[in-house]
């Protein structure tokens, strides 16, 4: 049996080239991670990808890898938690191309115990966490409703049950999936699905700037599987539930974590 390394690439791809030709879709957090391989992963089944992030270079480093593939990526840099300009920046995607598919990826926190938590810390993830994401996704909602369309929201493993040292990112991370549920039911009617998809530990440099070496060694440890979760099982992840096989997908929590989520778990790793 080979061991895996955390920074094995891993081919993930099973579905098949054109897929998603004439389909469009907005990614937020698109500079880097997660984001970026799946900006990366629908481009290469034809997708036109809008992405946005704060960091222009960033987006300019996945516009580069994007050049020789089926699809085509555009981009505007935009801080998600600026209401105003976020909407602007969705809507002039949605008038141009369509939104066919959103990806409410941007996200992220800092460790820390509750009790260390201040206000406006808290108030600062559940921002970014949950605010924007309700603002994009509603104002998304005219274009998905056009091509009864989906969203997939990036979520974190252990969010149904709670994880040592994210108090505020799992309250808004919860918080996006009991929307996620809620809109799964208000929209149906329209023919949109929603659902969230729940990393365990991906080794990408924002994580790796917010946890220590020996943490992540021990979180990949604490996962059953004992294997971290490549960006490209995510990004795969993303496409089959925008995908014809994904029609009946909706109000899902798919938690993609080598069975972190049940235990001993990232939930009680405390922070360092
Ligand atoms: C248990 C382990 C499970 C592991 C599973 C893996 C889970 C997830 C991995 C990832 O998410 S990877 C992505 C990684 N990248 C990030 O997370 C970075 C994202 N961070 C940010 O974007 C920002 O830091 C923020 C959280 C959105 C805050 O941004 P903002 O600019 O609004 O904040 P500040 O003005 O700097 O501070 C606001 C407020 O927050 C307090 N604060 C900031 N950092 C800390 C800290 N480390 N500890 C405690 N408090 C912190 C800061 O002090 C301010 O509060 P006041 O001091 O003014 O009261
Ligand atoms: N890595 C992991 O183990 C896990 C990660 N996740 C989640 O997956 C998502 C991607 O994380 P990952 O790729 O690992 O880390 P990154 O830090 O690489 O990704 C976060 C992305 O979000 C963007 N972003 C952050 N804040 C804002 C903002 N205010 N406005 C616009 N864009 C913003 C960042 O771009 P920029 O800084 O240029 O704005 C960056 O591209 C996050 O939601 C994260 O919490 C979930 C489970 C596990």
């Amino acid at each position: 049996m080979s061991s895996t390394s955390f920074n094995d690439p891993y081919d993930a791809s099973v579905l098949r080239d054109g897929l998603f030709a004439d389909r469009s879709a907005f990614v937020s957090g698109a500079g880097s991670g997660i984001g970026r391989a799946i900006v990366l992963r629908l481009v290469q089944l034809g997708m036109h990808v809008f992405g946005t992030g704060r960091r222009a270079e960033m987006l300019e480093e996945t516009a580069n890898l994007t050049k020789d593939m089926a699809g085509a990526f555009t981009y505007k840099p935009c801080n998600v938690r600026e209401t105003d300009a976020i909407e602007a920046l969705v809507r002039e995607a949605g008038e141009s191309r369509g939104i066919d598919l959103l990806v409410n990826n941007a996200g992220g926190q800092f460790f820390a115990p509750a009790a260390e938590i201040s206000r406006r810390g808290w108030d600062a993830v559940i921002d970014l966490n949950l605010n924007a994401v309700f603002t994009v996704t509603k104002a998304a909602y005219p274009y998905l409703r056009t091509s009864r369309g989906s969203v997939a929201s990036i979520s974190l493993s252990g969010v149904d049950r709670g994880s040592m040292g994210l108090a505020h990112s799992i309250a808004a991370r919860a918080g996006v999936l009991g929307m996620t549920r809620s809109l799964a039911l208000e929209w149906a009617k329209d023919g949109i699905r929603l659902n969230c998809i729940a990393p365990g530990t991906v080794v990408t440099e924002g994580l790796a700037g917010e946890a220590a070496r020996p943490m992540l060694e021990r979180l990949v440890e604490a996962t059953p599987m004992g294997i971290p979760t490549s960006v490209e099982e995510v990004a795969e992840l993303v496409a089959y539930l925008a995908s014809p096989a994904g029609r009946l997908m909706t109000g899902q929590l798919i938690q993609i974590d080598g069975a972190a989520h049940l235990g001993p778990g990232l939930h009680m790793i405390a922070a360092e």
